[in-house]
């Protein structure tokens, strides 16, 4: 596999050690191109929660008004997107970082429930050739989920629908959906049990049992919209595993392999 596109989710990010952007750095010196779109829930909250604004969320998806957007962007395109950079950056690798917003590199229009929610975007585009320049110059982008119109409207999107997006367009073989859990998990004859594999019909029966719940429901989605293209496989692992990205890359047998069928 040569170019894939990392999703790294809030609940992750503050605890990802060293090891886990040296392997970046790794991977990236062997001639792998990995692209990251991050989140940064967390820590939105955690602001809006400093300034009084309270997080409200419809189906994972976070209301977003005025107020709130000037936030998320804040928080995703300044703090989150320079401090991924830079711990990139200590760990040797060269990495650009980019909210949605530049260069339009991703183009959003509202949600169909934009009167419910507020400022949220779906992905209509990604300007996949200006990706595709930065890798060429050797940086590994990063990204963050804001989109924007035609008349320079900003949207917040989330992250797993943002990085699904980016996947799709640029037909990247995989995903990698780095997150706080070893992967999809199952409750087996009382015991937790990781999947190691699951299909599109194994993920709506778990959504309907209640079994996927919560922040898994983007990401399963999100997965099964890029599937539908030309991505492979998604893969759902724990960013606090050592050497993650190159057993996921590389070796496979970790995490949750989301697959067609
Ligand atoms: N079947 C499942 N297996 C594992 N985790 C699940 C499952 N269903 C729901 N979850 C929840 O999804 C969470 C990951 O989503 P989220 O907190 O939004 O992460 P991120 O910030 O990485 O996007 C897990 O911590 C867990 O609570
Ligand atoms: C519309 C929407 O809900 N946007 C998300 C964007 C960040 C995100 O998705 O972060 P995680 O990956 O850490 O969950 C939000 O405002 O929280």
């Amino acid at each position: 596999m040569n170019r894939f596109v990392m999703k790294c989710g809030g609940s992750t990010l503050a605890a990802l050690p060293d090891a886990f952007f040296q392997d970046l750095r790794e991977l990236q010196e062997s001639g792998v191109q990995p692209v990251i779109v991050h989140g940064g829930g967390p820590a939105i909250n955690e602001t809006l929660g400093k300034l009084g604004i309270e997080s409200r969320f419809v189906n994972g998806l976070r209301v977003t008004d005025e107020a709130t957007l000037e936030v998320v962007e804040m928080v995703l395109a300044g703090r989150i997107n320079k401090e991924i950079v830079r711990k990139l950056q200590q760990n040797g690798a060269k990495a650009l970082g980019l909210s949605g917003t530049d260069g339009r590199l991703i183009e959003a229009q509202p949600v169909a429930n934009a009167d419910e929610i507020g400022f949220v975007g779906d992905v209509a585009g990604v300007n996949a050739e200006l990706i595709e320049g930065v890798v060429a110059l050797g940086y590994l982008p990063v990204i963050a989920p804001i989109g924007i119109d035609a008349q320079g409207q900003r949207y917040n999107i989330n992250a797993d629908t943002a990085a699904g997006a980016v996947a799709s367009r640029l037909g990247v073989d995989s995903m990698i959906v780095v997150t706080d859990v070893p992967g999809i998990m199952r409750t087996v004859d009382g015991e937790k049990k990781v999947l190691p594999q699951v299909t599109f019909a194994d993920i709506e029966e778990m959504i309907g049992s209640g079994e996927i719940y919560g922040g898994m429901i983007p990401k399963v989605r999100a997965a099964m919209k890029c599937l539908h293209g030309d991505v492979r496989e998604v893969v759902i692992v724990d960013g606090a595993e050592p050497r993650v990205l190159s057993r996921a890359v590389r070796e496979g047998g970790i995490g949750t392999r989301i697959v067609r069928e």
